[in-house]
């Protein structure tokens, strides 16, 4: 966490260079492209660029994703009255509500090419068009623009503009994913589970100190949002008292199996699933594979991999040895 954004936790080095070099650009009112996994703290950074930048206006901040031209004319730079069907009165865009302020265009990987070139022209000149209108408007909003998406490849397949992508090039932010930082891992347990227990109304819950190994070794697809909503349920089921070991396994577990293809599909081959037996199993069978799901979520991790279990290492060890028939 640096004194500077205390909203963002982090103790991750690249983190920190990112911040630092978020404090720099932010009084400039230059558009910025922060890219990013799901969930991974994209909004957290365009807030926190709007507040260091000095900027008196609003921060709006709008999903573009599925908004076709018309949709998306509409939402940014409103229109004026009787432009079409149900259109009763002048409206106006969030491009002038966030005039001084921050616009954030969420999701802007699938944009339709005729919305690309307005919004070229809208961080180019900071010039617009109202639906309906010949005469051209402006907005000093500044605008930020965050993509889940491979942006430099959706230009070389041609579903993004060159000239869009080059504009938007020059200050970019790519926030790491997760699993990059697990050094992050132990700030944000830590705030999470009290904040959790805030909500709840409840004492601070303390947790084994394995558990910290055990999210290490998990890949939170969905990122620092994830790992928030894991939390909440295991502070609301653990009923006030310890966060036990086992709950969070339970609750990874269930993640992974969700993130699984149904059957052979793309996704996460290399774990196996837990019920793979079409008769019932016999113990050692079901023990197996357990083991075997343990140590594919652990990365083949014998710590992790016992600690999921619930059983020594050496125990593991020892349920690892080839036997003599
Ligand atoms: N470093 C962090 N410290 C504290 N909270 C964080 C951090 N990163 C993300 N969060 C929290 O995780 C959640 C998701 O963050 P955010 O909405 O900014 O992600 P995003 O990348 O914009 O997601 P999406 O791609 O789905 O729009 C929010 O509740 C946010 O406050």
């Amino acid at each position: 966490m640096t004194v500077r954004f205390p909203e963002i936790i982090t103790q991750n080095s690249v983190m920190g260079d990112l911040l630092q070099y978020l404090e720099l650009i932010a009084p400039s009112g230059q558009p910025v492209l922060i890219l990013g996994e799901t969930g991974v703290g994209k909004e957290l950074f365009a807030r926190a660029l709007h507040d260091a930048s000095g900027r008196d206006g609003l921060f709006i901040a709008v999903n573009v994703a599925g908004l076709d031209d018309h949709m998306f004319s509409d939402t940014l730079f409103g229109h004026v009255k009787g432009t079409y069907t149900g259109a009763d009165s002048d409206r106006e865009g969030l491009v002038s509500r966030a005039a001084g302020g921050t616009l954030f265009l969420d999701e802007i990987g699938d944009l339709a090419e005729p919305a690309q070139i307005r919004l070229l022209r809208l961080v180019q000149e900071q010039e617009y068009y109202r639906l309906g209108c010949d005469t051209p408007s402006r907005s000093d909003a500044r605008i930020v623009i965050a993509t889940n998406r491979d942006l430099r490849r959706a230009m070389n397949d041609g579903r993004f503009r060159k000239d869009l992508y080059y504009r938007l090039f020059a200050h970019q932010i790519p926030v790491p994913p997760l699993r990059s930082r697990p050094d992050d891992i132990p700030l944000l347990l830590d705030s999470f589970v009290r904040y959790a227990a805030q909500s709840l109304g409840r004492e601070v819950p303390s947790y084994h100190p394995e558990l910290i190994t055990l999210l290490g070794s998990y890949s939170f697809p969905g990122n620092v949002r994830e790992f928030q909503a894991m939390v909440f349920e295991a502070v609301a089921r653990s009923g006030g008292g310890k966060i036990s070991l086992d709950l969070f396994k339970e609750i990874i577990l269930r993640e992974r199996s969700d993130a699984l293809p149904a059957q052979g599909g793309a996704g996460r081959p290399e774990v196996p699933p837990v019920i793979a037996f079409s008769r019932f199993p016999t113990l050692k069978e079901a023990e197996d594979l357990l083991i075997a799901q343990a140590l594919a979520l652990a990365k083949s991790n014998q710590g992790v991999a016992a600690a999921m279990l619930g059983i020594s290492r050496q125990a593991l060890n020892r349920r690892l040895q080839p036997k003599d028939k």
